[in-house]
């Protein structure tokens, strides 16, 4: 305590700018932050002193807050160089991920992302549809044969959704980074799944004071201390290590079969990130040019499985909650769904479905864009600004002594840039931006949006998956995936809340937006429906 009183952070912001006043020096307006809904003190305070102001965190950290669409757009353009990652954070995350993209800064930053462009390019993202379609069919097999023995005598069967948008998920990451069939759909273990899913925890809600004080102390260990904490054998530490341990040994089988294959002349036609990046990196060879080491192949394929695993199953579980509390836009979707796909009695989807098809579906992508809209499942992003800088803004603030048209912050300063925030402008939005409307998506001025509005976002104008060099990797792996999953799952059941009170509350204690029942924080993500097969919608 001495030690963090002595280092006291100094104010590194213009001395006018508004925001709360803290409760306390030791958790400062953190609880506020943490123990209430996702965006929610956000939107409370943006509404009190506008769409730029701070507030405190624990130990009196002072956090520039960011609704502002061009100052958003400035900081994700600066990261890996202006705007970077907190260093004691970077360690911890070297920790879980190792140094593969979200760790990685500057030139080795670049460096990795243009090697890994091969998996994540329009075209083979685009080929990987029928996978997630097969996947999601062998979801709505295990939901038909659980209709039959569990259902009540209307053919309605109350089921968790969550759990079952996790397995979908899971396996879906399994055969498109591996090339491996988990086999969790049908209720099998797989030796990478059981080492991964140590990786991440489960989702952390409504910490108690003593944890948010705790949580903040741990940004104050120097960065080096962190470092050498991961040499020593510390009960927490080790079950990361034995999971990269089992990861990586079962990831370095794989890729040594590839290269054998290749070795005699094979094409490889399997279509997972791994096949994608060994091809890739023995082609490089031959023409002498750089190739990612296999380490570095598996520090990847970590990191894509810690990005998008829960985000994925947050966002499908979130379209699944409004399209069941919305039975119109439901019917409306299904109604698509089967005009395209055909019924369930027409076809059955064991090979799953092409993006051409999901393409020809503009309501489907219109729900989509609109769960990821309203349910951004990374509500805000955490930086620290490596220099002093000027930063932009699209409209001017009122401070106390008068107005401003940029900010100014010195090196070190904490910046939030609110994605949520972004996401819900009602000048981009409209008046009805809080509200869940995928209609907004049909009309062609929502495609439009005035250079000074925009943040930056890499995808369809929204701050969901980011910006600048940093944007999210995986966005159109994302956005496919999700749409398929939900593609499948609409055009074979009607689905309903399992229990009519049940109220959505979105957990946001640090930077994921999970959904849950309101009031009933803990134990994870929930999705509660009643679901039973489609009758006809035409
Ligand atoms: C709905 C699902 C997802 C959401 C909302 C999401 C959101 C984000 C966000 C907000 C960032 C930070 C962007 C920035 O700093 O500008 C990010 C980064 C990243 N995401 Fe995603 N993501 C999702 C799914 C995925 C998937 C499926 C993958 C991989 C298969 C993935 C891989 C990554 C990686 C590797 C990064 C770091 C990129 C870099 O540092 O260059 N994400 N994501």
């Amino acid at each position: 305590w001495i030690w963090l009183r002595l280092k006291g952070p100094r104010s590194r912001l213009p001395p006018d700018l508004r925001g709360p006043t803290p409760a306390s020096w030791i958790l400062g307006n953190q609880p506020e932050v943490v123990l209430s809904e996702a965006g929610e003190a956000n939107r409370r305070w943006k509404a009190q002193y506008g769409a730029v102001y701070k507030y405190y965190g624990c130990f009196g950290d002072e956090y520039l807050v960011l609704n502002d669409a061009n100052a958003v757009q400035h900081v994700l353009k600066g990261q890996t160089t202006s705007y970077l990652l907190d260093k004691s954070l970077r360690e911890f995350l070297r920790l879980v991920t190792g140094e593969g993209l979200i760790w990685a800064d500057e030139a080795d930053h670049a460096r990795q992302r243009r090697l890994l462009s091969p998996a994540f390019n329009t075209p083979f993202i685009k080929s990987l549809a029928p996978t997630f379609a097969a996947c999601a069919f062998r979801l709505v097999t295990q939901w038909n044969q659980r209709i039959e023995t569990e259902g009540d005598d209307k053919g309605g069967w109350d089921v968790e959704a969550y759990h079952w948008m996790e397995l979908l998920t899971m396996e879906s990451l399994g055969l498109t980074a591996f090339g491996v069939k988990f086999g969790s759909l049908e209720g099998n273990q797989h030796p990478l799944q059981t080492a991964y899913t140590g990786l991440i925890g489960s989702a952390y809600s409504h910490p108690s004071k003593l944890s948010i004080a705790l949580g903040a102390a741990v940004l104050h260990i120097p960065a080096f201390i962190v470092h050498h904490l991961q040499k020593l054998p510390l009960p927490g530490i080790s079950k990361f290590k034995e999971a990269q341990r089992v990861g990586r040994k079962f990831a370095d089988e794989l890729m040594a079969k590839k290269r054998r294959l290749l070795e005699t002349n094979h094409v490889l036609q399997d279509r997972d990130f791994i096949t994608v990046l060994v091809q890739a990196g023995e082609k490089n060879q031959k023409g002498k040019l750089e190739s990612m080491p296999d380490e570095e192949i598996y520090n990847n394929l970590t990191t894509f499985w810690v990005a998008g695993f829960e985000t994925a199953t947050n966002a499908s579980s979130f379209a699944l909650i409004e399209l069941a509390r919305n039975p119109d836009m439901q019917q409306r979707l299904a109604s698509e769904l089967i005009g395209i796909l055909g019924g369930a009695a027409d076809r059955d989807l064991s090979d799953g479905f092409s993006t051409d098809e999901v393409e020809q579906m503009p309501y489907l992508e219109a729900v989509v864009n609109e769960t990821l809209r309203c349910h951004g499942p990374i509500h805000s992003g955490l930086f620290r600004a490596a220099g002093d800088d000027l930063i932009p803004l699209s409209n001017p603030i009122t401070t106390r002594d008068g107005k401003l048209n940029s900010i100014r912050v010195q090196a070190g300063q904490s910046i939030i840039c609110s994605f949520d925030g972004c996401n819900r402008w009602e000048e981009v939005w409209g008046p009805d931006a809080d509200q869940f409307r995928p209609e907004r998506w049909l009309r062609a001025e929502a495609k439009e949006i005035e250079p000074d509005k925009q943040c930056g976002g890499v995808y369809a104008n929204l701050a969901t998956f980011g910006g600048g060099p940093k944007a999210c990797i995986g966005y159109r792996f994302a956005v496919l995936e999700v749409s398929v999953f939900i593609a499948a799952i609409i055009r074979d059941f009607e689905i309903a809340l399992s229990r009519p009170d049940w109220e959505l509350g979105r957990d946001g204690s640090y930077i994921g937006t999970i959904p849950m029942e309101r009031g009933r924080w803990q134990g994870g993500g929930r999705c509660p429906l009643r679901v039973r097969r489609r009758r006809s919608v035409m």
